[in-house]
């Protein structure tokens, strides 16, 4: 990932870490405010004074506050009742934040969906007894590859005609020229073709994993095309045009006992002979695939800050989701030998350079594109209304960052957002060094950046942590499976982990290269 060193960069005021040499578009911000407030004990110049710090938790679940309640917020907090991911993908609130000093205050009541938001200063006071209970080789679901639909390769298949079928008609649609759509429906037959020979048709059926593996050869190599709904692509002929040139089919092969369209978490997954193309990563994340991408946007997005442009949402990943990815991330380091590393140790792997975790975080990743393209940009363009909360006005009086300033300046390609080339990926901090526990403070070259928690927090899996933000001098804890979005101009900080390990997976979304005609 040595790309990301362009894109996130240290500053030479970051003392004692390497910096890149390179000089184009330096990203990071020289004055340092700590990311370490948890251990913020200093304060001063460009640092973190831990008693104004505010802490933003949004939880799904209340947690009923044990001190410093007001009277009456208290009710309003207690009638909120408890959401867990697992049945109902919503974040619940109280609208109220409460500060490091105990005050609560109300959240924008322009909120759409909710946020419960609690200052907690020590994580392990508050959950410390989960701390014991811990076991992070149990905490990881073993390897479960993306789901394996098959759906759009199936639609395919048993629509050889082009016909308005779901699926069919797309293909040929966006060519007005007949000669155009028959081309591209031949090549997408011969796809298809070629996929089906490789990807025995029992795969696409709905029976038993048993009886699906007692017909398979003994010791014969498995061999699947991972997809995923997340993708359409029927829609994209690069992609197709991509996919036949190539002297063999994009697929990833492996070993595995598993069913491919069914998961099962107890089942053990022996990951052998993976070959990639690397290729795919790329493939799946282009311009192309983003811009047609058909995963809906999540539609109920929580304002923190409207002003600076800081929003939370679901990104439709639970418990078992997330611990996929983070299988996968492992297995994707363990065959490069490791985690790649920004100059200051960021752990980082690409998703584009791992084919298997490119499959594998394709529909977060997605559902993040469709829903900052469907609605950050309008949500920044109302911006300018008053509905600031204090803390950010302050700090933009204040502080006069550049980032402060133009946060919410009409971005006219902002519908034509995509992925940067190098994203997205996941990050992962640890105690194993110093420096990987953090993250200093930086902005992304990026007109929006996408986090999405792959870790709990809060002393389930890691203690500490969280993305501290300089002008709203607050620190945004998210639990697994939220996704904080926000504009990439923000200065803000991953804050140092106390224990256990914080997996994200991040995406930044630029100004497309070649937008659609
Ligand atoms: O750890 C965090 O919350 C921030 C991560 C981040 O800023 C990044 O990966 O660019
Ligand atoms: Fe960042």
């Amino acid at each position: 990932m040595s790309e990301h060193r362009e894109t996130l960069r240290p500053s030479s005021a970051f003392g004692g870490e390497s910096v890149s040499s390179k000089t184009d578009g330096p990203s990071v911000t020289p004055d340092k405010a700590s990311s370490d407030e948890a251990d913020a004990t200093r304060s001063g110049p460009g640092k973190v004074a831990a008693t104004n710090h505010e802490h933003i938790y949004a939880l799904r679940e209340i947690i009923k506050p044990s001190v410093n309640v007001r009277r009456g917020e208290e009710q309003e907090v207690n009638e909120c009742a408890p959401s867990p991911i697992h049945h109902s993908p919503r974040i619940i609130t109280s609208r109220v934040v409460r500060s490091s000093c105990g005050v609560y205050k109300k959240l924008e009541e322009n909120t759409t969906g909710t946020v419960l938001c609690e200052q907690r200063s020590d994580d392990e006071t508050i959950f410390g007894n989960r701390l014991d209970s811990f076991d992070s080789s149990e905490s990881r679901a073993p390897l479960a590859i993306a789901a394996v639909p098959f759906s759009s390769v199936r639609k395919q298949l048993e629509c050889p005609e082009v016909t308005s079928t779901h699926g069919c008609d797309r293909l040929t649609s966006q060519s007005p020229d007949g000669k155009q759509k028959n081309k591209k429906r031949r090549r997408a037959l011969r796809l298809m073709t070629q996929l089906s020979n490789l990807i025995p048709l029992k795969h696409l059926e709905n029976r038993p994993v048993k009886s699906r593996f007692r017909r398979r050869k003994p010791s014969a190599q498995q061999v699947m095309v991972i997809t995923d709904d997340a993708i359409d692509w029927s829609r994209s002929s690069r992609l197709l045009d991509g996919l036949e040139k190539s002297s063999k089919p994009r697929i990833i092969v492996r070993e595995s006992r598993t069913s491919p369209d069914s998961f099962d978490e107890n089942e053990q997954i022996v990951v052998q002979n993976v070959t990639e193309d690397p290729s795919i990563g790329s493939l799946i994340y282009s311009e192309e695939v983003v811009m047609n991408n058909s995963l809906p946007p999540v539609n109920e997005i929580v304002t923190v800050s409207r002003s600076l442009g800081i929003y939370i949402c679901e990104s439709g990943l639970n418990e078992s989701d997330c611990n996929k990815i983070i299988s996968v991330s492992e297995i994707c380091a363990d065959m490069r030998g490791g985690w790649s590393s920004y100059t200051y140790a960021k752990q980082t792997l690409g998703c584009r350079h791992n084919g298997l975790l490119a499959f594998a975080a394709a529909r977060p990743v997605m559902t993040a594109c469709s829903t900052i393209r469907a609605h950050l940009p309008e949500v920044g363009d109302e911006s300018s209304d008053d509905h600031e909360d204090d803390t950010a006005k302050r700090n933009g009086e204040e502080g006069g960052d550049a980032e402060g300033e133009n946060v919410n300046e009409k971005d006219d390609s902002a519908k034509e957002l995509v992925l940067d080339i190098r994203e997205p990926h996941v990050v992962k901090y640890d105690l194993s060094r110093t420096e990987r526990q953090k993250l200093e403070l930086h902005t992304d070259k990026s007109t929006w950046t996408f986090l999405i928690a792959l870790s709990e927090g809060r002393g389930t899996d890691y203690s500490g942590g969280g993305t501290f933000f300089q002008a709203l001098n607050s620190t945004v804890h998210l639990q697994r499976g939220q996704m904080l979005i926000f504009r990439g101009k923000l200065r803000h900080a991953g804050v140092r982990i106390s224990w256990g390990c914080r997996y994200l997976l991040v995406g930044f979304l630029v100004p497309a290269k070649n937008p659609a005609p």
